[in-house]
């Protein structure tokens, strides 16, 4: 473990993959992060939903390190996030407590690497000692690829299995958190739904925490287990999705569900709905 990093608070055996305190961004006049809190336990799924610009990304951005928090803590498996790192290593090591999954892997895949060199490129900077042939083939056959992909370049793969490809790297560096930021909006509905049963059984699999970033509340009610909800960069309700879907208690939230059609949301009704809060 790296020598720098700080004790967490909440001790070496923390029940939590990741606790999130108090975090807090602004850009200029904008308040994009207003002292957000949360937690996730191992194996947990937390869905963050807002319309756009609520704050969202930004909240995700800062867990994963593309984004300096002002103020707050971000903690995983019970160590601090928030020290700054010194050197490859601890930049490695941060890189494996959380992973990425974007909107669009054609952006975040390089387009000259095949799908078997990619996942050997990532294990042999990640775990350079270990047998990447056989990790290889156990992270295809977990995201459910078969060989005749391991050859394929991104763009000869259809967008549900570039997402599959996408999966398959980040669990390959085994992280405790994964990021899903809008995974699986830009796909078909079927294909949507294949990824997000994927998802649940590598969940069922291992212990990897999930951080949803996503503005579909259909997504939400299938794959998450608790919810928070932000309006303005700042948390407006938060609890077990099931129990918030039942019973919202927020204004903004019962507006937010009032106005969800099929499969997403509408913004135009949104927008008239706010007008009445
Ligand atoms: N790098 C930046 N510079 C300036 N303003 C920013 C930056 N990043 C985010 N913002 C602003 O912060 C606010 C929150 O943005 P954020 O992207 O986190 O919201 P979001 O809920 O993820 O929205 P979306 O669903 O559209 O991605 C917005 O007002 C946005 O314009």
């Amino acid at each position: 473990m790296p020598e720098n990093d700080e004790k967490s608070p909440y001790g070496d055996n923390a029940e939590h993959v990741l606790v999130v305190k108090g975090l807090r961004r602004t850009f200029g006049a904008v308040r994009a992060v207003d002292d957000v809190s949360f937690t996730l336990p191992p194996g947990g799924s937390l869905g963050i939903v807002g319309e756009s610009g609520s704050g969202k990304t930004t909240t995700a951005r800062i867990v994963v390190g593309l984004e300096r928090a002002d103020e707050g803590e971000v903690h995983v498996r019970g160590r601090s996030r928030t020290a700054r790192g010194r050197g490859r290593a601890h930049r490695l090591a941060r890189a494996r407590e959380v992973q990425m999954v974007f909107q669009d892997p054609l952006l975040s895949l390089d387009p000259r690497t095949g799908v078997e060199a990619a996942l050997r490129e990532t294990l042999r900077l990640h775990f350079p000692d270990r047998d990447h042939g056989l990790r290889i083939r156990e992270l295809l056959d977990q995201v459910g690829l078969g060989t005749r992909a391991a050859d394929a370049l991104p763009r000869q793969l259809s967008g549900g299995q570039r997402q599959r490809v996408a999966i398959a790297r980040a669990l390959a560096v085994e992280p405790a958190v994964l990021v899903l930021d809008e995974a699986v909006a830009a796909l078909d509905v079927s294909v949507q739904a294949q990824i997000l049963n994927l998802l649940a059984d590598i969940r069922e699999q291992t212990s990897i925490g999930y951080l949803f970033i996503t503005h579909d509340l259909g997504v939400v009610r299938c794959v998450t287990d608790d919810v928070i909800v932000m309006r303005h960069g700042a948390v407006v309700e938060a609890g077990p999705t099931a129990e918030v879907f039942a019973g919202p208690r927020h204004p903004y939230t019962r507006l937010l569900l009032e106005s969800v059609p099929r499969p997403g949301w509408d913004p135009e009704r949104i927008a008239v709905a706010r007008r009445a809060l």
